[in-house]
This record gives structure tokens, C-alpha cells and sequence, in this order.
């Protein structure tokens, strides 16, 4: 959450003239409503369930977009498979230290944070880490920039299919 996936997705797809679809911003648009009011009127389980019927009905319909899921999208075991099964998936990394400096910049706006404690946030991180270490390709941020994360995933995918050709 908050490690720069809309910011750095939307850069790449421009990049790569690619369309850039936000997760996130398609269900507010849908609902019409911030994510913060959809947790408010119909609750997490339901944001949840949403998240997974777009992203499965866009992995199952789409091609060669550039995808942003919302930072706990990949929590969900469904979610997980069709996107490694359908996508090439990046995890954009960031270790705690750093992530804990953006904090401030993300917490209103993530339902997720409001109420938490700092402990309870860093559990929060390092139970997601585990998970997202399913990926097909992975990134530290930490030092990069959102213009240098993007070129950075653009190397990678030459290299990729440099030696698959
Ligand atoms: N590489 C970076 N270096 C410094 N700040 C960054 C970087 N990438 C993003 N940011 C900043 O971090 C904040 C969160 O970025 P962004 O909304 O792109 O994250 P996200 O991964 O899409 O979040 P979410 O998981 O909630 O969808 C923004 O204020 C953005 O400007
Ligand atoms: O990390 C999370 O659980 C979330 C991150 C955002 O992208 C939104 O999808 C929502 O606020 C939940
Ligand atoms: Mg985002």
C-alpha cells in the first residue's frame, strides 16, 4: 500500500503506450464514491469482493494493459492466481524503514491505516510481504524514483523477452 504502484503504473504505461488501468480508481468510478466512503457504507468484505470481481473479469477479458491493484488486492488467494496465471506481476518493494517515512502521505486516504497502531501497522506490512513475494519480478523502490521504478521495469521486461526470443 502506498509504495507508488498508481504513481509508477501510470508513468510505465505512458512509457510503453500501453492503456493504464487503476483498480482502485474503476471502482470509485463505478461507485462513485472515494474508497474511503465504500469501506464507510458497505464494509471491507464487500470493497473486497468487488476488487476481485473487476480484476478478474479485466485479467480474463483484457490484454496488454497495465494494471495498479489497490495495495491488499493480492491478499486474496483468487486475486493471486489469475494474476500470475493471466499477467506478468512486478511487486514493487519498499522495506519498512522507508515505508513507515510515507505513512504520513497515504493514512487519510487508506481506511486500512485509520485507527491502527504503529505496531499493528508494521505487522500489517510484514504479514503482506510474505504473500507478495509471489510475483514474476520484483523491485526495491527504496532509492528510485517513479521515473527510474518505471525504466527499471521496462529493462526487466526487454531482458525478459530478449531470452524468450
Ligand atoms: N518512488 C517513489 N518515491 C517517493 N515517493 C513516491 C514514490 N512512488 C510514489 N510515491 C508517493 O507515495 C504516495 C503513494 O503513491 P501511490 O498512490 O502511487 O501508491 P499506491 O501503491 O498506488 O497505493 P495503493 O496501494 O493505496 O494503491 C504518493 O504520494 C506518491 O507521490
Ligand atoms: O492496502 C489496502 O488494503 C488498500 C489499499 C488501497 O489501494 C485501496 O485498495 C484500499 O484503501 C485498501
Ligand atoms: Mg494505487
Amino acid at each position: 500500500m502506498g509504495v507508488g504502484k498508481t504513481t509508477i503504473g501510470h508513468l510505465l504505461a505512458k512509457k510503453l503506450y500501453r492503456d493504464f488501468i487503476d483498480v482502485d480508481y474503476e471502482i470509485e468510478q463505478q461507485y462513485k464514491m472515494p474508497i474511503t466512503q465504500i469501506f464507510k457504507s458497505f464494509g471491507e468484505t464487500k470493497f473486497r469482493q468487488m476488487e476481485k470481481e473487476y480484476i478478474t473479469n479485466l485479467c480474463t477479458n483484457s490484454r496488454l494493459k497495465i494494471i495498479s491493484l489497490g495495495g491488499g488486492a493480492f491478499m486474496q488467494e483468487e486475486i493471486r492466481n489469475i494474476c500470475l496465471s493471466t499477467s506478468i506481476v512486478f511487486f514493487l518493494d519498499l522495506t519498512w524503514e522507508t515505508w513507515k517515512d510515507r505513512l504520513q502521505l497515504i493514512v487519510d486516504s487508506r481506511p486500512v491505516l485509520q485507527n491502527k497502531s504503529l505496531e499493528e501497522i508494521e505487522n500489517l506490512f510484514y504479514t503482506r510481504q510474505n504473500l507478495y513475494a509471489l510475483n514474476h519480478s520484483s523491485v526495491n523502490t527504496d532509492h528510485l524514483d517513479p521515473e527510474e521504478a518505471a525504466d527499471y521495469i521496462i529493462n526487466t521486461l526487454k531482458l525478459g523477452w530478449e531470452i524468450y526470443s
